[in-house]
């Protein structure tokens, strides 16, 4: 099991956030984290990656205690997807990604050319080998989000966490970039991936954690978590979920929209 998170409970002070989370992941498993904003996604992952210290509960990575591992072997094992609007690096695409070697060398040692040429594969490998000489500011935010995955890829570790990988990009970005995800934790990867779309999650993921006010409120298959009455009661509005393509897709929609009397139909849309 390369996540295996038991009875997470974690605090800002006296503000609990999370409350006995448990979440297992799989190699060649995406796991997506869904929840209203401010549940504690983030804290979570950051807990997971080590930045925050629970008040209770393990995490194991790859088997091992994430407290028993030390800085770099938290690099090896586990890759960090930032959100891509959040960055601020002035550096070359190919430099971005060589940032992932940074775990393995020394201090003051320069990559190798082995590293390099690990660099250039994992671009390859999303399809934006062509951007490695580009500055990574004026790449747009679906291909930043692409060279932050490649960095994750070059850093050759068996499980990445990403922070809404989606978030900033536009309706074909989102969809390249998840089938890249999907791609990784079909070759064997585990994944774990916060989202705010739940169609997105039903599409692409293994597991669906839905949090509400940092507890558990669903954990399974996307099948069992994704539902109109769920989704309603996490949300805290009317949601229907109508099932397509044999159930492969499931439409999310806030019907509300849809009454006529709703004071959010102003125009002509909805009212049919
Ligand atoms: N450094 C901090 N100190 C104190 N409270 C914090 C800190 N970071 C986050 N919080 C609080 O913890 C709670 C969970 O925040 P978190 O960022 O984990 O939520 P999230 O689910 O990722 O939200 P979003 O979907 O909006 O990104 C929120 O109430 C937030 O205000």
């Amino acid at each position: 099991m390369s996540f295996e998170i038991t009875g997470l409970s974690f605090s800002y002070g006296d503000h609990a956030v999370l409350e006995g989370v448990d979440l297992s992941v799989a190699d060649g498993e995406l796991a997506c984290v869904l929840g209203p904003n401010g549940v504690g996604k983030t804290t979570l992952f950051r807990c997971i990656l080590g930045l925050e210290r629970p008040r209770a509960g393990t995490i194991l990575v790859n088997g091992r205690p994430l407290d028993e591992l030390s800085v770099a072997e938290r690099a090896r094992e586990m890759a960090f997807v930032p959100q891509s609007h959040a960055q601020v690096f002035d550096y070359e695409v190919l430099d971005v990604v060589l940032m992932s070697a940074a775990s393995r060398l020394g201090p003051l040692r320069a990559p190798a050319a082995s590293d390099r040429a690990r660099a250039e594969e994992a671009l390859e490998r999303v399809g934006v080998a062509h951007l490695a000489h580009r500055s990574f500011m004026q790449v747009s935010g679906g291909e930043r989000q692409l060279v932050l995955i490649a960095r994750a890829i070059a850093q050759n570790a068996r499980s990445i966490v990403m922070d809404e990988p989606t978030s900033a990009l536009d309706f074909g970005n989102t969809a390249r970039v998840m089938a890249v995800v999907r791609r990784l934790a079909s070759e064997g990867l585990s994944v774990i991936a916060s989202t705010h779309a739940p169609d997105l999650a039903y599409l692409y993921a293994d597991t669906v954690l839905a949090l509400d006010n940092g507890r558990v409120r669903a954990c399974g298959s996307p099948a069992d978590v994704i539902t109109g009455p769920l989704l309603s009661e996490l949300y805290g509005l009317p949601v229907e979920v109508s099932s397509l393509y044999d159930d492969k897709v499931r439409a999310c929609v806030p019907t509300e929209m849809l009454r006529g009397d709703s004071p959010f139909v102003t125009s002509g849309r909805g009212k049919r």
